[in-house]
């Protein structure tokens, strides 16, 4: 060390505070005064970033005997909230609850993904419009692909042909589902998984390799479909991932003409096997023309102001509950 040497614990005292307690590992690099630090910006804003760094830069080389600053910024890598949305068996609506599940909580403010892993039958990028997208790789990453939702989305559907039937065995299943959720996603905090429907092996390695936080589960009311719901819950209990709860979809018919409700599929058989079950009960979506028509034109119908979106607001707020209960706790 020469006399002009900086003295490293009084500049390291010097970047805590310029960096509000964030640098560390400060060194010396070379005689010439060439100083290096690590900056933690975990949790900040991306504009807030550069300003930051700026900050610690310039304060550093305003002491003596510091010529050059080299900054490397790094990021605990943030563990995302996921919520998987799982049925036991298909054409339940499984996708059209997830869809809407997504963009009720962004409109309650939470920061929120929705990744399709319904290898079987990809329906997301219909859903909310954005069939002819294809996702673009940053490095190694996917970018997932926005829409006018405000719910950024990755799709299996998006990295296979249109209508291309896609024949994934678990392992393949499992290592496209940790394409999709360990993309570049940003500034999100929770994804929404809508997982293949039934209870294989293909669902059971994703579960297990990509475990959720939580578990949706969706079935109608019917006992068969109930029976087919219980086995995906047994599913998750298998793979230790707690149920949040059990939705009712397609729950008594609302006619559009006279606006009264019949019960084609029985009523309150979901809410009775949850109770059963000792599982929460998230709600009860019915089955409207309106939902329908709404989910093939691309337009969820919780983006919108009709009273088609209000079931999924339900649902979404004591989903959002579960979430805050769990934080919390
Ligand atoms: N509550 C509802 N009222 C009216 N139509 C509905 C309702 N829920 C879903 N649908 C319609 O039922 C069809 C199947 O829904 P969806 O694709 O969400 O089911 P899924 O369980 O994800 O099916 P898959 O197993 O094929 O992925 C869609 O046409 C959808 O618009």
């Amino acid at each position: 060390m020469t006399d002009e040497a900086p003295d490293l614990a009084r500049l390291t005292a010097t970047a805590a505070e310029l960096s509000e307690g964030r640098a560390s590992g400060l060194r010396r690099l070379d005689e010439a005064g060439t100083l290096a630090v690590v900056l933690d910006v975990t949790g900040l804003a991306p504009e807030a970033r550069r300003p930051l760094e700026d900050q610690l830069r310039a304060g550093l080389l305003a002491e003596a005997g510091v010529a050059e600053v080299r900054v490397a910024m790094t990021a605990e890598k943030k563990a995302l909230t996921v919520i998987a949305v799982g049925s036991g068996k298909g054409g339940v609506g499984k996708s059209t609850l997830a869809a809407n599940l997504a963009i009720a909580l962004q409109r309650r403010g939470v920061k929120v993904g929705l990744v399709d892993a319904d290898i079987y039958g990809p329906s997301l990028p219909k859903l909310l419009d954005s069939e002819s997208v294809k996702p673009e790789a940053r490095g190694s990453k996917l970018v997932p692909v926005p829409n006018a939702y405000g719910v950024p989305m990755l799709s299996t559907g998006q990295i296979a042909a249109p209508g291309q039937a896609i024949a994934w065995r678990g392992p393949m299943a499992g290592k496209a589902l940790e394409q999709l959720i360990d993309a570049s996603w940003g500034d999100i905090d929770t994804l929404v998984v809508d997982l293949p429907p039934g209870t294989g092996d293909v669902q059971l390695t994703m579960i297990q390799r990509h475990k959720p936080t939580g578990a949706v589960i969706v079935s109608t009311p019917q006992d068969l479909a109930l029976i087919d719901a219980t086995r995906a819950i047994s599913l998750f209990e298998q793979a230790d991932v707690p149920i949040i709860g059990l939705v009712e979809n397609m729950a008594g018919y609302v006619c559009p003409h006279c606006g009264g409700t019949s019960d084609p599929f029985g009523h309150g058989g979901a809410e009775a096997a949850a109770t059963a079950m000792g599982l929460d009960f998230l709600g009860r979506v019915p089955l409207m023309m309106g939902i329908r028509l709404a989910s093939d034109g691309g337009v969820p119908p919780a983006a919108g102001t009709d009273p088609a979106g209000e079931p999924f607001h339900a649902v979404a707020a004591r989903v959002a509950d579960w979430l805050g209960a769990r934080k919390a706790g």
